[in-house]
């Protein structure tokens, strides 16, 4: 059974307010307790909204270190690259920001790159920070000819490869790597997402979105962050 809290706000400032500052509280028990800290982050554009309230929190951002939950198979210079959203919100604070992507034309040797990527980094991450898709997708897991892949990959696994149904190759982490986190929090806007993820939190394994599919095996309590 999932065990999921629900927080709902009135705008997206008082939901940026509250998330800066539990992602904050996240990063700092980190640093207390292990000298460093390792965050999964969504660049889009909700978690984007958020990111310079986050940005403002006085941390030993040094000391911090920021993945991509999933990026997609470009350069990093290029717009749409997750890493440079990234990099652009937290890298003027010192934090270290770790790109996952390898533009390689063959998405599941650029999967195996980022995998190689992230062993490298202290694990599980202390933070897994989800946004949803209106497809139902958490990270860059979402329906198409790897989502089992994503899901069923062995627990040493970080990061995979995956095609999305559209035809757009990414990179993300692995259900199990989502599941090793410490913490997973989620942000999401619009009732139409909010009655989506109820209904896969209710659904739990035999959900038919991969959120829903994710979010069942969690050990941990999730904090859901939603306004309208
Ligand atoms: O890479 C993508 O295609 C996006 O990651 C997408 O799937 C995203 O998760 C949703 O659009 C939710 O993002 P927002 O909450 O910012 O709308």
């Amino acid at each position: 059974m999932i065990e999921a809290e629900w927080w709902d706000y009135d705008s997206v400032e008082e939901m940026a307010e509250a998330v800066a500052g539990d992602v904050g509280f996240i990063i700092e028990s980190a640093l207390d307790a292990r000298g460093s800290a390792l965050i999964a982050l969504p660049a889009d554009e909700t978690a984007r909204a958020i990111f310079p309230q986050l940005g403002q929190a006085s941390l030993q951002w040094k000391q911090v270190m920021v993945i991509p939950t999933d990026d997609l198979i470009v350069a990093v210079d290029n717009e749409r690259s997750k890493a440079r959203a990234l990099a652009h919100a937290f890298l003027s604070k010192g934090a270290r920001v770790v790109p996952i992507v390898t533009p390689l034309d063959d998405y599941r040797l650029a999967g195996n790159s980022a995998d190689a990527r992230l062993q490298d980094l202290p694990w599980p991450p202390d933070l897994a920070w989800l946004s949803v898709g209106s497809d139902g997708s958490a990270a860059g897991i979402a329906a198409g000819p790897d989502l089992q892949d994503a899901l069923d990959a062995p627990k040493a696994r970080r990061a995979v490869g995956v095609m999305s149904e559209s035809g757009e190759p990414r990179v993300t982490l692995t259900r199990s790597s989502i599941l090793s986190s410490r913490t997973i929090l989620i942000t999401l806007r619009g009732q139409d997402k909010r009655d989506m993820l109820e209904q896969a939190i209710a659904d739990g394994q035999s959900s038919k979105l991969p959120i829903g599919r994710v979010l069942a095996e969690a050990e941990q309590p999730i904090d859901i962050h939603w306004c309208a």
